[in-house]
């Protein structure tokens, strides 16, 4: 054989073999059927069942009882040739997503000024309020928001803070009322939020180029990546078209860390806030390893985690009970494929049903009940522990939740100090509020990122050394 041929045939065999693989496909497409599902009818399919789905019940919670209706983890919804694939176990929606696709943190210094404002001026332990939820969510809000500000922007005034803290706000109070993949006005819908989106990442970008003209940009994950990519020199704030496309990967990827972190890991403290408060005995056990190993004198910091297991195991139930996104984030498939012996089509959406994942019963034992013990070896009965719901808390494959550890790290340092230094009961005046406890259904909103319901609480320093190390923060504490 001529040597001139070699390097084509290496290319060309591989080609060969990707093109009858596609056409074994297709030959093969009218022997496979699709995913089970509801029944539909000619053209429009699902359109009927869809339409008249239930709004009071959750998507996630309602493609579970259909999983459990068709017995398969794997469902096919057709609207009007939209094809959508709904994947109620983690296996396949790895196997998918994998197959288909697309500076130090300062944590304390935003966890001190957290703590800091929740701080009442004395300790009177009887004569605090409840915290109304508003007003809580706001200091969890900044924390979460101002916390991702400074390390992707550098920023560090209050004032700007609050300001681009807003901004994300309305931005994702917007895209969680649309971006429901059901959502049929979604186009419409969209137009109305689209400019608010580009706002947020436009504005706090121009500010970070414009510091760093100054002088004056401290270092952060934006002047780091321009750093490295030698941009900085090319800024002109008139005309800044040099190298403009890796200057916007850059822009994008900042803007997208500003707005898919502050509002996931506001809900993941919100709920662990509200079961701390309804749950008396997880509190307690909670408070009684912080005391152990902690001790009463200092703050709890990242390095100590690993010696605070039912800590960890506290913040794993929460994921797995609350699933902060109980659809993570749905995909696209770009060419035909076959997922558990049935066919689905090029352009199919695959939705995985990461909040049935968390509750089925085959991997948890009682799924609806909060218990943080699932996660903890116990050597007298050496019992097999449940999964981990971190595996699929943050989406799949490639494009897995590239936050995760940021999200866990600031969580945690948040709801450690908190815990070591406050209690938490129900409101004063409801004492039924206490006993019940909350529902990841009936007491959250639906959305792409789910909330709990408005809830109130007491959160009251645990002694006048515990409100002092609240109001002194991590000042002056060796990190
Ligand atoms: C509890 C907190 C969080 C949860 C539950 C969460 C969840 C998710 C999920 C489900 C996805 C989609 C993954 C997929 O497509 O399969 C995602 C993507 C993403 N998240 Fe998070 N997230 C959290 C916090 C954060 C934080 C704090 C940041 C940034 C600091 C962040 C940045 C991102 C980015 C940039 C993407 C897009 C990744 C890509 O498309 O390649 N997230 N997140």
């Amino acid at each position: 054989m001529s040597t001139a041929l070699t390097p084509f045939l290496i290319l060309a065999i591989p080609f060969g073999f990707y093109h009858l693989y596609v056409f074994l496909l297709r030959l093969l497409r009218p022997r496979l059927p699709y995913p089970p599902g509801p029944r539909g009818y000619p053209l429009i399919g699902n359109l009927f069942n869809e339409a008249s789905k239930n709004v009071e019940q959750h998507e996630w919670a309602r493609y579970l009882k259909m999983g459990k209706e068709y017995n398969s983890d794997v469902l096919h919804i057709n609207v009007l040739g939209d094809h959508t694939l709904i994947l109620n176990s983690a296996k396949t929606a790895n196997e998918l997503y994998w197959r288909k696709d697309r500076v130090s943190i300062p944590i304390d210094l935003s966890t001190s000024n957290f703590l800091r404002k929740l701080a009442p001026a004395e300790y009177s332990p009887l004569s605090i309020p409840d915290i109304e939820h508003a007003e809580l969510e706001s200091h969890v809000r900044n924390f979460a928001g101002s916390t991702i500000l400074r390390v992707v922007y550098g920023m560090s005034t209050q004032e700007e803070l609050n300001d681009y803290v807003q901004l994300a706000h309305l931005a994702a109070e917007s895209l969680n009322a649309t971006m429901n993949h059901g959502s049929a006005s979604f186009k419409r819908k969209a137009n109305t939020w689209a400019p608010m989106v580009s706002n947020l990442i436009n504005a706090p970008w121009k500010r970070v180029k414009s510091s760093m003209v100054n002088g004056t940009a401290l270092p952060c994950f934006a002047t780091n990546n321009l750093e490295k990519f030698n941009l900085v020199s090319s800024f002109d704030m008139k005309n800044n078209n040099l190298d403009q496309g890796m200057e916007e990967v850059i822009k994008n990827c900042s803007g997208a860390a500003y707005f898919g972190g502050t509002d996931t890991t506001l809900s993941l403290i919100m709920s662990s806030i509200l079961v701390l408060s309804r749950h008396p005995e997880v509190l307690e056990k909670a408070h009684e390893e912080l005391d152990r190993v902690i001790g009463t004198s200092r703050l709890p910091q990242l390095q100590d985690r690993d010696k605070l297991p039912y800590l960890q195991a506290f913040i794993k139930e929460v994921e797995r009970m609350y699933p902060v996104t109980p659809l993570a984030v749905a995909h696209r498939v770009i060419s035909d494929d076959i997922c558990n012996g049935y066919f689905i089509p090029k352009g199919t959406t695959v939705v995985p049903n990461v909040g049935a994942i968390l509750h089925s019963e085959e991997l948890y034992q009682d799924p609806f009940k909060f218990n943080p013990d699932r996660f903890l070896q116990n050597d007298k009965t050496s019992k097999l522990l449940s999964p981990d719901p971190e595996i699929v808390a943050f989406g799949f494959g490639r494009r897995i939740c590239s936050g995760r550890h940021f999200a866990l790290d600031s969580a945690w340092s948040l709801i450690a100090c908190l815990l070591a230094t406050c209690d938490f009961t129900g409101p004063s005046e409801d004492a039924q509020k206490i006993s019940r406890k909350p529902d990841p259904v009936l007491d959250y909103f639906d959305g792409l990122i789910v909330h709990p319901k408005p809830y109130k609480c007491r959160i009251v320093p645990r002694s006048i050394a515990a409100l002092n190390l609240m109001k002194a923060g991590y000042e002056n504490q060796m990190m």
